[in-house]
Parts: C-alpha cells; structure tokens; sequence
C-alpha cells in the first residue's frame, strides 16, 4: 500500500479521488541557499489518514508545512487539496481559502480572551483556521489583514449564535466544555493545546497542520495528549499532518511517516515498514534506537565485529551477491543475551523499565550495545549474544553517511 501512494509523477496523477492531498515534485528553495529546502516532494495522503513527517533540524519539516497552508510559494511542482490544485499548474490559492486547520507548539491562543471566544475566533467568515494572533516564529502567516482586530461585534447577527453553538460543541469533543469562560492563563499546557485543536476543528477544516504541537508539554502531558489528538482527528475523520522531531510520537500517532532528509522524503511508510524495514541507514539511525554494527562476510552468513556469527536467515532484507562488507542493525528486542562467563561481552549497566530491563553491554573491544529483555541478568556478568533479526545495510552508503556529518 506504501508504495501506491508514494508513486511517480505520472502515476500519482491518476490517483486523486479517495485523497485529500497530493503533492507533485513540490521543490522549494530560499535566496542565499545553494541547496533547495524542498527537493521534488512527492505523496498523497489519504483522506482521513494522518501523517507525521519526521526528520532532524532543518531538513525542511516546517518549510513542507508552510507550502501546504499557502504560507510558502513552491518553485516548482503542485499542491493539490481536494480536488483543488492550490499552488502550481498557474494556480495560486491564498491560505485563508485552503480550509486549512494550524496549530502550533506554543498554542497562540489569544491571551485576552475567553476559550469560547478563542474558538469562536477560527469561526470567523475571513480567518484562516487557528492563525496565531502574534509574531511568533514557526507557521506564522506575514501579511494577513485584520487578524488583531478581535471582537465579538465583528459577528453578523444570527451567524453568533451558530458560531457559539459550533465552539461549544468542538470544546466538548476535547474534553474542555467546563472550561469555555477561563482565559488561556488559567489552563494547563496541555488544556491549552486542546483549545488550539478546537479553535482549528471548529470550521470542519478538511486538513489540520500541526507544527511540533507537543513539544512544549513535559512528557506525560504529552503522552497522554498525543492518544487524545489522534482519537478527536479519528472520530471527526479529519485529515492532518504533524511535524515532530520525536520519532516514538510520529510513530504511534501517524498512519503514515514520512522521514525527511535535506529537503526529501527519504522513507515514506506506515509506522511499522518505517521501524522494521527502514529503506537506508538514515532511516534506521534516525528512527530506532538500534545497535549497529560493521560486519563482512563469511562462508554463508556475515562476521559482525567479531561478536556475532549471522546466518543469512535471520537478515530481513535479500542478500545482494555482490556485497562483502556491510553494516548491521540489530535492534535492541532483537538481541539475545546467553550468561557465559568466557564470554567476551560484560553486562555495564541495566535499567529497569518495568516491563523489562534495558542492558547496556561492552565488548573487550570497546563496541557499545543495547539489548532489551525481561531476563534478569546481573551487571558485571560476562554473556554471549544472538540475534532474531537483522538488517544489513550496504557498507558505502555507511560511508558516506559519515563523510556528509
Ligand atoms: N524564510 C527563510 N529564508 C531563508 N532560509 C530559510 C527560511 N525558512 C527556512 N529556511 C532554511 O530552510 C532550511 C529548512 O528549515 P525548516 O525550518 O523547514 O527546517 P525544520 O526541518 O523544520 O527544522 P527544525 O526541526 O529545526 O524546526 C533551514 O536551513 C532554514 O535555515
């Protein structure tokens, strides 16, 4: 299914009927900069699908996101939401009218006024959904008119009522109906948050952007929130597509990932092929935590820093014939751990993590490993390790990925 959707120009053309977005070779590029921010950006997105675009600082993340809401102007390549082209192909459609929901990691919420009227606010006939109300960095829109002129008089008569019946009902689905008269700095963070999925929820946009929304939180708010944002976009069937630089978060709230590098998509994927099958050695260094080791090989199977023999049946991916020298990656629920005293890897460190212990392990060469299991094995003791599964990497894309740091 990832590959359906993660096509080529010609064949994503005729693929737009069930998606709410597709982007066409979108390429992006800053004066001053030699290289392009957004490099022939390609998807589609299914509707009511979320996307979590992952990727380390300045790959482009917020760049991708600002082009989708109109806030950036694509060199090159299409936007299309809906059926509407939005960008390229000689269309240009502002962001007010993209029915484009934001929300943003420092919430913007208006400081004076109420939740209600907060809500209320991305309610209103000429605002774009959740625009932040000061000069904020991130998504925020330069130049759109009016935007502080915030009043409840600027409500035709009759539309209030509806406006005021649409926010009440947002605030119920987020949990904060008893909270509509307090004013943003009478909630918590993460109440705060809620408000802003209302505020961009409330005009039914067909796509919600958020812009690393919980990374302002501390980490039990944000676990708890993140369950909590992914089940309201599922009941009310919105699309959207968050940026974050936490990898556990794209996984577990997206429907598909996309992990970005330099300007490109280098992966894209539901969840699961991101983590089990990563397409290259980025992918698997930026998304697990797994063990990595350099190996070559031997008779039939692969010699890994002289500590692991591999059989060739337990790396996932078919085994190119020309290849002799690799890197493998062994994630850490994927290492076994055999006590043997001769053996020549120590126990440094274990931690437990309720479920099961995570061991910190040391060869007499030095080579750092991390292995996670419910064994009890004690620090300081010597073992042996296997593996259940592996992925092997070709040896010169590990070199260059070390010559490009
Ligand atoms: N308006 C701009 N003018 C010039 N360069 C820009 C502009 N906006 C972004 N850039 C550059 O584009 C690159 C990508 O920036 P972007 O903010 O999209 O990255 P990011 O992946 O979101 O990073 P982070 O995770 O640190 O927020 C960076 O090199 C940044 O300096």
């Amino acid at each position: 299914m990832a590959e359906s959707l993660f096509t080529s120009t010609s064949a994503a053309a005729h693929q737009t009927s069930s998606c709410i977005l597709q982007l066409d070779g979108v390429s992006k590029g800053f004066p001053g900069q030699q290289q392009l921010v957004l490099s022939e950006i390609q998807f589609r997105l299914p509707k009511g699908d979320l996307l979590g675009i992952v990727g380390p600082s300045g790959c482009g993340k917020t760049t991708l996101l600002r082009t989708i809401a109109g806030f950036e102007q694509p060199d090159a390549g299409r936007i299309i939401i809906g059926d509407r082209v939005v960008a390229g192909a000689g269309q240009w459609i502002p962001p007010e009218q993209r029915g484009v929901g934001l929300v943003f990691q420092d919430f913007a919420l208006f400081p004076h006024l109420d939740v209600l009227a907060n809500v209320m606010f991305g309610l209103r006939p000429t605002g774009v959904n959740g625009l932040r109300p000061t000069g904020v960095n991130g998504l925020r829109p330069t130049g759109v008119n009016g935007l502080r002129k915030v009043n409840g008089s600027q409500w035709a008569e009759g539309t209030a009522q509806g406006a005021r019946e649409r926010a009440y009902e947002v605030l119920r689905l987020v949990g904060l109906e008893e909270f509509a008269r307090r004013y943003p700095h009478e909630l918590s963070g993460g109440q705060q948050q809620r408000v802003a999925l209302a505020r961009a929820l409330a005009p039914n946009p067909s796509l919600i952007l958020l812009d690393e929304p919980l990374s302002n939180l501390d980490v039990q708010v944000r676990h708890y929130l993140r369950e909590e944002i992914r089940r309201i976009l599922k009941e009310t069937q919105t699309s959207a597509i968050f940026v974050t630089h936490d990898q556990e978060e794209a996984l577990c709230l997206s429907d598909w990932v996309a992990v970005m590098r330099q300007g490109r998509i280098e992966q894209w994927g539901s969840p699961e092929e991101i983590y089990r099958d990563p397409a290259t050695r980025f992918v698997a260094e930026f998304i697990t935590q797994a063990n990595f080791l350099a190996c070559k090989r031997q008779d039939q199977g692969w010699q890994a820093e002289n500590l692991l023999r591999i059989p060739t049946q337990v790396l996932k991916a078919p085994l190119d014939p020309e290849l002799h020298r690799g890197e493998l990656m062994v994630r850490q629920e994927d290492l076994q751990l055999y006590p043997d005293p001769t053996g020549e890897i120590t126990i440094r460190d274990r931690q437990f993590l309720g479920r099961e212990y995570r061991y910190c392990l040391i060869s007499d060469a030095g080579k750092e490993l991390h292995a996670l299991t419910r064994e009890v094995l004690p620090i300081g003791s010597r073992v042996q390790i296997a593996v259940e599964e592996a992925r092997l990497f070709p040896v010169h894309e590990a070199v260059q990925q070390v010559a490009s740091r």
